[in-house]
Order: structure tokens, then C-alpha cells, then sequence
């Protein structure tokens, strides 16, 4: 397998702000790594970066693909197009448009305007948008945030089974050990700013684990949720 993205020792500053400090990372070939950290350590300056929307100061970052999607925390939907218009804009391919809509859950929904929908179902729709061109990357800065917990795992779910069809590399920013849990195969630790990566765990969980009532999905949350407490009271101490 090889890199799809590589970070050698990245730094980013703003001015005198020291955010990104020295990370090193790779996200391999059909890889999902979930960043997990404190508010304001620099993940959403990581993708911005990694979009070629912002330079580091110092380091490297390279992708070796072509096609990069984003998919960001609010919803960013046309709000006087339907469902199927929303994608259309996107991709004009009526073939791919109805597989994606199928994939996502999204049948039924096709000819209502964003504002019939809740925010799950627009959230689905803003995924689909992302993954209707085939990224070999998809970048998810917190899409699930505003969304109940079930919601949240449901899509995930949908998300797990076409990455298992078609074997993108996902990288996902979250504050949430469970959604981190059901997606990745990696979790990323990352400290306060200015943000170290502390630790990476490797989430070996089978497809039938990958259930948030599951004994070994369980302990692999108690077991980073502590990791995570460690941390933190290590800065308040
Ligand atoms: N263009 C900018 N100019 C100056 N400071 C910035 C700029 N962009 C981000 N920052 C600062 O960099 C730090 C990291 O911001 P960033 O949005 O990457 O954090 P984050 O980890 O994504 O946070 P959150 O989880 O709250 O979304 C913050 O202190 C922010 O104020």
C-alpha cells in the first residue's frame, strides 16, 4: 500500500502563534486516520493545508493523488436546488448521480430543496456531493458534530460500506471517541496547542465490533478516553 499523503515534520505558525508543531504522518492507500484533539490545535489549519488552501511554515506536506474531496462541518448546499440538483452541479453523470443517491441513503429525497431536509439527511447530501467525484482523498472536518448520536453512527455505517466498495483513503477531524471508533483504522492523539502528535492508536476492530454497546469496542474507548484524560490533567497539574 502506498502514501497517499505524507506530512514530515510540519510546522505552522500564525505571526508569534505556534500551532502545528513538528507533525509527522502518513496516510496510506485505502487508510482511514481520524485526528482526535482540543479545540484550536491546528487540525482545521492541517486540512487547509493539506487542500493547498493554506502554506506551512515549515516542513513538508505532499499528497500523490489527484482528486481531493472536503467535506466541512456545515452543510454547504445550494439552497434553491433539489437534492438531485445539488449533486448534478457537481457531477453531470445521471449513472453516478443515482448510485451515489442510493449509497447514501438518500432515495426519496431527491426532488426536495435543502431546507425540507433535516440535518442528518443534509449532511448525507453534502457527503455524497464530496464523493461523486472519486476522490482518492476525502477530508471530513467534524461533519458529524451538530448531529445526534445515532445519526451520526448511521452514517457512518453507509460510509464504511462504500469505502468498503471502493477503498478511498479518509482522513477525519473529531472531538467524538465513538465516531472516531466506528470509522477509523487509526486514531491520531494530538495535544493543546501548540499541537504535538501525543500518541496513535491502531483500531483493530472486526466490521460485527464496530458496535458501540461491543465489549472490545468498549474497552478500546475506555482505554483512549483515559489515554485522553492523562493528557489533559498533565497540562492542568
Ligand atoms: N488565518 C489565521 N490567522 C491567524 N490565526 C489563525 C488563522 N487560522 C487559524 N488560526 C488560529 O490557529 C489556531 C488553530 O485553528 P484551527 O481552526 O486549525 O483549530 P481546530 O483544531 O480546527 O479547532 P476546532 O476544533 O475548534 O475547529 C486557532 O488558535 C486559530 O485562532
Amino acid at each position: 500500500m502506498g502514501n497517499v499523503l505524507k506530512a514530515d515534520g510540519l510546522i505552522k505558525r500564525f505571526g508569534d502563534l505556534l500551532v502545528i508543531d513538528n507533525w509527522s504522518l502518513e496516510l496510506k492507500e485505502g487508510e482511514k486516520i481520524v485526528l482526535l484533539g482540543p479545540s484550536g490545535c491546528g487540525k482545521t489549519t492541517f486540512f487547509r493545508i493539506v487542500a493547498g488552501l493554506e502554506r506551512q511554515s515549515e516542513g513538508k506536506v505532499e499528497t500523490f493523488v489527484d482528486k481531493i474531496g472536503y467535506v466541512f462541518q456545515e452543510p454547504r448546499l445550494l439552497p434553491w436546488r433539489t437534492v438531485y440538483d445539488n449533486l448534478k452541479i457537481i457531477l453531470d453523470d445521471e449513472k453516478k448521480i443515482k448510485q451515489i443517491i442510493g449509497m447514501m441513503g438518500l432515495e426519496g429525497f431527491e426532488i426536495l430543496l435543502p431546507s425540507r431536509l433535516s440535518g442528518g439527511m443534509k449532511q448525507r447530501v453534502n457527503i455524497a456531493r464530496s464523493l461523486l467525484v472519486q476522490p482518492q482523498i476525502l477530508l471530513m472536518d467534524e461533519p458529524f458534530t451538530s448531529l445526534d448520536l445515532n445519526i451520526k453512527l448511521s452514517i457512518i455505517e453507509d460510509m464504511n460500506k462504500m469505502w468498503n466498495k471502493s477503498y478511498f483513503s479518509i482522513l477525519m477531524v473529531t472531538h467524538d471517541i465513538k465516531e472516531a471508533l466506528m470509522l477509523g483504522n487509526k486514531i491520531v492523539i494530538l495535544s493543546q496547542r501548540p499541537s504535538r502528535i501525543l500518541k496513535v492508536f491502531d483500531i483493530d476492530l472486526l466490521e460485527e465490533e464496530k458496535n458501540i454497546y461491543d465489549k472490545r469496542f468498549l474497552e478500546l474507548e475506555s482505554q483512549i478516553t483515559k489515554f485522553v484524560i492523562s493528557q489533559s490533567e498533565k497540562i492542568i497539574g
